[in-house]
């Protein structure tokens, strides 16, 4: 059993005061080629249904101690995290190691950019890669394993023509000559180019839809979560426009909520879309305060009755958007003098209740926000917590795939952010001591029935240093100011995944679910107990799979 191991974790806020407004209620393997050219059909039925069993290994022991860089170089080379998936495609039952608790039915789907070649051409960046889906099925004790490729029209044409067809995230298909340059630039601006590789995350929608995501809106895919098929397109039957919007909506049993950034006339157009519905329908627009475009958004956070509408001073950029090479920044630019900003408007009557300067910030993921009130019950602050990035672009090209797979022992990850003082301003505070968590915090989750509302634990990936990207699990108590964390030494593990309890009525009572990439190129499926953040199962999988980024649980119905 893997112990619990206990430094800490930061937890970045931000603090907004607002005037009360009265209209508001208070309210290859490395060498492995593109798939299918590689993996024979009798490969795959040998594997597919495959009881693995003989895994009764012992499981790593986990430490606090960082490994002798010795240790590191030994593995290098090992670890699966970076490398593409090894086939299209894997069902079986897993042999489980400890017992998952027997409530627990249902399954956890995850997403994630898991190829990142086409035959012999290797992708540059974490997030160019072809979506992978992993699916943990959960039933009376017992797990199935399910990974497979979605298929998007920009995995199907990069098979079928054996080159990049579409734009992701840094490549960038090159023309033919300069006639079909001009025609990439026109399929540019149509939206026609850009990739619909929908491999950020996967959301439950309240109407039982599971649809695939990722930050161009035609990269929205209906798929099934008990065979992983590729359904179809999720078409948004309003007339929005647009072409790109956060990777991370906000989704509940009542609404979608989601931000689409404007490019033309730099803002952000917040809107919501009903269960049973594919028609999104304006809440309001916020007109940027600085700088010649938006911020990127990867995502935002809501209150009970706000939504949070951050500008990040990183901004998309449409020069870079244009260049035929990635930039260091790839399609954003930093632009410090334009300031950073966080709005906020109320969810009721679309209106801006507070816009307020920030202290510079780099955040792909927001946690969580709720509002702070006064004994008479008006909201005097705005609290909305972030994996913060310490206000450092670099992390951009930490996720470079060369970065990722050449690590040399040399700590590179940013540390997260120095507590700042507010003032006049929204202020920038780290929520406990960054060395709770080892100074890195990303990927994180919470138990969803305090999305919007004061709540005291967060699920996120934090950092056992050396290292270049988040290799511990850490669980933070916002009250105590304290994190219990979880490490396999050298691994890397994917974001924690909080499961209530049904009928739970602690905020913890729950599991936490995780997927281990592994030193040793195997992997497996983590349960810890969402209080103790101890180890209480896993299940090793036939070999390991990449990294994934984000995932949803599909209650069984
Ligand atoms: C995997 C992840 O978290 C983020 C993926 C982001 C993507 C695919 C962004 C793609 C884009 C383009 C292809 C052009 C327009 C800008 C931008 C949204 C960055
Ligand atoms: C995995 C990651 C950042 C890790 C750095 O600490 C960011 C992922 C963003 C997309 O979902
Ligand atoms: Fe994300």
């Amino acid at each position: 059993m893997a112990a619990s191991l206990v430094f800490s974790a930061i937890k970045p806020q931000y603090y907004f005061s607002r005037k009360t407004d009265r209209s508001c209620p208070v309210l290859k393997h490395e060498q492995s080629s593109f798939i299918g050219e590689t993996t024979s059909s009798r490969e795959r039925c040998k594997n597919r249904g495959l009881i693995v069993t003989n895994i009764a290994t012992k499981p790593p022991a986990s430490s606090v101690v960082s490994p002798p860089k010795q240790e590191v170089d030994q593995n290098k080379g090992k670890l699966v995290a970076w490398k593409s998936v090894k086939q299209e495609r894997w069902e079986g039952a897993l042999d489980v190691q400890g017992q998952i608790p027997l409530w627990l039915n249902g399954t956890y789907l995850r997403n994630g950019p898991g190829l990142w070649n086409i035959g012999d051409y290797n992708f540059r960046h974490l997030f160019d890669g072809y979506a992978t889906l992993v699916r943990l099925h959960f039933e009376n004790g017992r797990l199935v394993m399910g990974h497979r490729q979605i298929e998007s029209e920009a995995y199907k044409a990069a098979k079928k023509n054996n080159k990049l067809c579409y734009r992701e995230f840094s490549e960038i298909p090159k023309p033919d000559n300069f006639l079909s340059y001009i025609g990439d630039l026109a399929n540019l601006f149509s939206g026609a180019s850009l990739t619909d590789n929908a491999n950020t995350g996967v959301v439950k929608l309240a109407d039982g839809r599971v649809v695939c995501l990722t930050e161009t809106q035609k990269g929205s895919i209906i798929i099934n979560p008990n065979t992983l098929d590729t359904l179809g397109k999720f078409e948004y039957s309003d007339n929005l426009g647009g072409l790109i919007h956060s990777a991370h909506p906000i989704v509940t049993d009542t609404e979608f909520l989601t931000l689409l950034p404007d490019l033309i006339n730099p803002g952000y157009t917040v809107v919501r879309m009903e269960p049973g519905t594919n028609e999104r329908k304006v809440i309001g627009r916020v007109n940027c305060r600085g700088g010649p475009s938006p911020g990127w958004v990867h995502s935002f956070p809501v209150t009970e009755h706000y939504v949070v509408v951050p500008e990040m001073p990183l901004r998309y950029c449409a020069q870079n958007l244009l260049k035929a090479e990635p930039t260091p920044l790839f399609k954003f630019q930093w632009y410090p003098e334009s300031k950073g900003y966080m709005h906020i408007m109320c969810k009721a009557s679309g209106k801006i209740v507070a816009s307020v300067e920030v202290p510079l910030f780099v955040t792909f993921h927001f946690i969580n926000a709720y509002e702070e009130k006064d004994e008479d019950g008006r909201v005097t602050a705005i609290i909305a917590d972030c994996c913060e990035h310490n206000a450092d672009t670099t992390i951009l090209q930490n996720l470079c795939l060369q970065n990722l797979r050449s690590f040399s022992g040399q700590d590179v990850l940013p540390d997260a952010r120095i507590p700042m003082d507010g003032s006049a301003y929204g202020s920038l505070e780290a929520a406990l001591e960054p060395n709770e968590h080892g100074k890195g915090l990303d990927m994180c989750s919470i138990n969803p029935y305090f999305l919007g509302k004061k709540y005291r634990y967060a699920y996120a990936c934090g950092a056992q240093r050396p290292c270049n990207f988040p290799n511990t699990l850490t669980k933070i108590d916002l009250m105590e100011k304290k994190a219990k964390n979880w490490q396999d030494a050298g691994s890397i593990p994917s974001e924690p995944f909080f499961v209530p309890r049904p009928g739970a009525t602690e905020e913890d009572d729950g599991v936490v679910i995780s997927m281990i990439s592994d030193k040793m190129g195997e992997g497996y499926a983590l349960l810890l107990d969402g209080s103790t953040f101890e180890e209480i199962a896993r299940a090793k999988f036939p070999y390991g799979l990449p990294y994934g980024l984000h995932g949803c649980w599909v209650p069984n119905t």
